[in-house]
């Protein structure tokens, strides 16, 4: 199974590793996710998803394409952290959309980014520590560690995994 993933992040390229790492002959490339640096809906985050995951097949050729989007949603509690995930395969019209475990972030955090800046930066800032974003993430800094950003996108890419295989046994069961 040729698969690509529209990323360079590390703990993106993880979790599709951790995911199909088995089975599976996977490259990561760097896409357009076609909108803004830091996405701020659950939509937004979802479009961007599903972009890379066409990008990545345009760009490779490959048949099956992923790309796992972060972002930040407002709610009535604060500004929360968001993540989703899609998979496309070549010829298919619909993709596959999972989303990840999400948390609220502290206030210090949220209002940098409903000012405009993007949590990357910040939480590198915040946590004295260059490109978090690429390792634990926010998701593993606020958890203590416990859920790191690769294990959690790696929960949203087994979530895309189940629901395309499901998909494979209803084509097979209906002939
Ligand atoms: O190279 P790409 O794939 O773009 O990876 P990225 O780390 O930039 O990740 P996203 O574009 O999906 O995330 C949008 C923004 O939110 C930041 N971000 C999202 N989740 C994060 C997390 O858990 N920890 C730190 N930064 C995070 C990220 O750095 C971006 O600034
Ligand atoms: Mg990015």
């Amino acid at each position: 199974m040729k698969i690509a993933i529209g990323t360079k992040n590390r703990a993106k390229i993880q979790a599709v590793k951790n995911v199909f790492g088995a089975d599976a002959d996977i490259i990561g490339i760097d896409v357009p996710s076609g909108v803004s640096e830091q996405p701020f809906s659950d939509e937004e985050t979802i479009t961007g998803a599903i972009n890379r995951a066409k990008e990545a097949i345009v760009k490779t050729s490959r048949p099956i394409g992923i790309g796992l989007e972060g972002g930040v949603t407002e709610t009535p509690f604060g500004l929360m952290l968001c993540n989703w995930g899609a998979i496309v395969v070549e010829g298919e019209q619909k993709p596959f959309i999972a989303g990840g475990a999400r948390i609220l972030l502290p206030e210090v955090i949220s209002e940098r980014l409903r000012k405009g800046e993007e949590l990357g930066p910040v939480m590198a800032e915040f946590c004295k520590k260059e490109n978090v974003r690429s390792h634990e993430g926010a998701i593993g800094i606020f958890t203590n560690g416990r859920i790191n950003r690769d294990d959690m996108f790696t929960h949203v890419v087994k979530i895309l995994k189940g629901q395309l295989e499901y998909e494979i046994m209803q084509k097979k069961s209906s002939y």
